[in-house]
């Protein structure tokens, strides 16, 4: 078989997925286009559609939900596979905003008919837990303790409020940690808030975590949270919303295509806001990994265009202790 298929997760969204995707496949019908659909029945489901997609040489996958969604598909597809069409009716569609995709019915049936396929990275990481993908940004420390709330919480139709209330909860015992984040084969060792690595700006809702990152650049973005003292973290994480905490001192960017992050105590790690199991993880790129359809006109660096007006581009300062 090839052709069109659409996933669709119908409670993403709290349910927007559901309600409004009849309207977004009548804009496509429109304009001559049929997919077959699958409706989700439960999580994991999107996976193992989106493995069934590639076994059938599907040629254009289109993924309707938010980003757990689009989470579970890549994990389904790997590397290479069908072209993916994201239609971002979850709470969070932190992969959509970097990559400028309206969620009307006309903006996607636009994207279908009319957009092009961009190849992204695809990050792959590795704990004891095991191995996935991730789309946008995974990360060690306070961030992944928040997510592991957050999802034990949670359930779908999360967005940025909780993500917000539980790292309120969570840093009030949080204990920063000694960890030693190897890239591309340099050492750092600093005591750290957390550790973040991704390809993609931004995640947990609009948090413009790594403002410089790329998604096809074959590197990943990776920034180092020193010290910081609750007080001033909190301080702090409302900067993360416009992107300017990488100018704090004790906040460190690198870029690099191999890392691995160790510490001697239990560090959580999250991949795109979902627990991943604990320190120790390592972390290869696929350029190129990920085939995205976006809108004919978008910008080339979703990073750039994603910038405050008038922001410059963060310099990266390899601050931290090396050897
Ligand atoms: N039919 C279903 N019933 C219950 N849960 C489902 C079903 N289909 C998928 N799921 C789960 O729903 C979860 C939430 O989906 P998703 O993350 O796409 O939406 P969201 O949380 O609204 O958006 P975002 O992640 O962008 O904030 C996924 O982790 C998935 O495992």
């Amino acid at each position: 078989m090839s052709g069109i298929v659409a996933i669709v997760n119908p409670v993403a969204g709290r349910g927007r997925a559901g309600r409004t995707w009849p309207a977004f496949e009548a804009a496509l019908r429109r304009r001559g286009v049929s997919p077959e659909v699958w409706y989700t029945a439960a999580p994991g489901d999107a996976r193992e559609m989106a493995r069934r997609a590639r076994e059938r040489h599907v040629e254009l996958l289109l993924v309707t939900g938010g980003d757990g969604t689009v989470h579970e598909a890549v994990n389904g597809l790997g590397p290479g596979g069908p072209a993916l069409v994201v239609v971002p009716l979850g709470t969070g569609n932190d992969l959509a905003r970097g990559l400028q995709i309206s969620p009307t019915p006309e903006g996607i049936a636009d994207v279908v008919t009319r957009g092009h396929v961009r190849r992204l990275d695809l990050g792959h990481l590795e704990t004891a837990e095991g191995g996935r993908y991730f789309v946008n940004v995974s990360g060690a420390g306070l961030d992944a303790e928040v997510a592991r709330r957050v999802y034990e919480e949670g359930g779908p139709g999360r967005g940025a409020l909780p993500y917000v209330l539980s790292m309120l909860r969570t840093l009030r015992r949080y204990r920063n940690v000694l960890m030693e984040i190897h890239v591309d084969g340099r050492v750092h060792r600093h005591v750290s808030l957390m550790t973040v690595v991704g390809n993609s700006p931004y995640y947990g809702g609009g948090m413009h975590i790594l403002p410089g990152a790329t998604p096809d650049d074959a590197q990943f973005d990776i920034l180092l949270i020193g010290d910081l003292g609750k007080l001033e973290t909190l301080m702090v994480f409302p900067k993360v919303f416009r992107g300017t905490h990488v100018r704090h001192r004790l906040v460190t960017c690198l870029r690099g295509a191999t890392v691995e992050i160790r510490s001697r105590e239990q560090v959580a790690v999250h991949a795109d806001g979902e627990p991943a199991g604990y320190l120790p993880v390592r972390y290869r790129n696929h350029p190129g990994g990920m085939a995205v359809v976006v809108p004919a006109g978008a910008a080339r660096h979703a990073a750039a265009a994603s910038r405050p007006p008038g922001e410059p581009a963060p310099a990266h300062s390899p601050k931290a202790h090396s050897e």
